[in-house]
């Protein structure tokens, strides 16, 4: 039985474990995290406990706490707030811990890149590219810490609440699951585990994760844009309205992809919908105005790091539904308890409250294969596995001894 944590929070994309056994091989798999610090610094996290991943997560909840419309007084309104002195002012103690616990990691996390490119231990991570050449690309300390850092926050809860999101809804549709393990059956066998090139042949799939995007977005609201000129914005106006330089725009994705005018039953999870036409919507209704990316924001400020987290959906996703049943739990007289798809957490990130379910590997042949590509995945692993603590290190072993 497996328990979703968001609060207490290490890390929140237990999805990809099949056990709560702390020391299982599988439990160290990589999470959203722990796969960014890699991608990023060069640098394995193997547990959900190992230091950079929780002090992430720390950092993280803090800062989308303070983020959260309401946890401090509109300053941009009233100015004068800002002179209220620190003692009287908690939101002003709460942004300095945010800020410090930030700077620590990725500072931290940018000098240990440094001191190992300084002897000559490359491993090819992103932030090496950009230390290398940081002088060419103008780029001072300060910007280069935070080019790291907001990447690691941009990419991190994203996956893990889009993957959370999977798990639920699999759980509670379960005739969903059974389409979705019957076409990965078809296409990819029992033998092994799939892979990116089988997407292609996987139209229920690809369905599947365009209806979770819509389900439940992991960014309802995305990030709030500003118009930077208001002639800009009155050339063409928006149906009439000018919108005024300053203004902050706010574009409701949750409320378009549940508008019961575009779609049928918005409230449920209808993978079929997006094999009906191609933006989901009801035929005959003009879609148009829709794109599969939308999730990912609008205009300049779209995100970056789309193309990753694409990959990195994809391959997740066939993988949970290749390797894994799920299922809600049962009461004492073994009847599901019916989960709420609609309990999620406030704030400009969302993911599902905690929520309880069963998750099983398929069969024997799906565990095993699983363990197998866990133990060939030991040389590119061992590439990022500079730094850890003794406690990882215990892991890392206890973990291959296995093999
Ligand atoms: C499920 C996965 C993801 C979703 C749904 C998602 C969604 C979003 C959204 C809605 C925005 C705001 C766009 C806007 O302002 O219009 C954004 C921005 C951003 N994302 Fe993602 N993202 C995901 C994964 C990632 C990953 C893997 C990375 C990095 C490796 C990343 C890095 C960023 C960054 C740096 C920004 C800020 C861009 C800017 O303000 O210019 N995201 N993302």
């Amino acid at each position: 039985n497996q328990v979703y944590p968001r609060v207490p929070r290490p890390c929140p994309s237990s999805a990809i474990s099949t056990s709560s056994q702390p020391n299982s091989p599988i439990s160290g798999a990589p999470n959203s995290s722990s796969v960014i610090l890699s991608v990023l610094y060069g640098k394995r996290a193997p547990r959900y406990e190992t230091r950079e991943t929780t002090a992430f997560f720390e950092a993280q909840h803090e800062w989308e706490r303070v983020l959260e419309p309401g946890a401090t007084p509109p300053i941009d309104l009233i100015p004068l707030l800002k002179y209220v002195p620190v003692r009287w002012a908690k939101w002003k103690r709460d942004c300095a811990r945010t800020r410090k616990l930030q700077r620590d990691l990725y500072f931290g996390l940018l000098n240990e890149t440094r001191e190992r490119l300084g002897r000559g231990e490359e491993n090819g991570c992103y932030m090496e590219e950009i230390l290398k050449s940081q002088e060419e690309l103008g780029m001072d300390l300060e910007i280069t810490g935070y080019l790291g850092g907001v990447l690691i926050e941009g990419g991190s809860d994203t996956t893990s609440s889009f993957l959370q999101t999977l798990v639920l809804a699999l759980t509670a549709y379960p005739k969903a699951q059974k389409k979705a393990q019957e076409e990965i059956d078809l296409v990819v066998g029992s033998h092994r585990m799939p892979t990116l090139d089988d997407l292609d042949e996987l139209r229920y799939i690809r369905a599947l994760i365009l209806e979770t995007h819509r389900f439940r977005p992991v960014a309802p609201m995305l990030i709030p844009h500003a118009t930077l000129t208001a002639e800009e914005a009155s050339v063409s106006g928006y149906k009439g309205y000018i919108i005024p330089k300053g203004a902050t725009i706010f574009v409701n994705v949750y409320g378009i992809f549940h508008d019961s005018d575009l779609f049928d039953d918005p409230e449920n999870f209808i993978p079929e919908r997006f094999l009906l036409t191609e933006n989901g919507t009801r035929p005959g209704v003009d879609g148009s105005d829709l794109r599969h990316n939308l999730p990912f924001g609008v205009g300049r400020r779209l995100c970056p790091g789309i193309h990753l987290a694409q990959n990195s959906i994809n391959i997740n996703t066939m993988n949970l539904i290749w390797a894994f049943q799920f299922s809600p739990d049962t009461d004492a007289s073994g009847n599901p308890i019916p989960l709420d798809t609609s309990a999620y957490q406030r704030g400009i990130l969302t993911a599902p409250e905690p929520f309880r379910c069963t998750i099983k590997p398929r069969s024997k042949e799906r565990a095993d294969i699983i363990e197998q590509e866990f133990f060939e995945a030991t040389d590119t692993f061992k590439k990022f596995e500079y730094g850890l603590s003794a406690e990882d290190r215990e892991f890392v072993a206890k973990s291959r001894a296995q093999e």
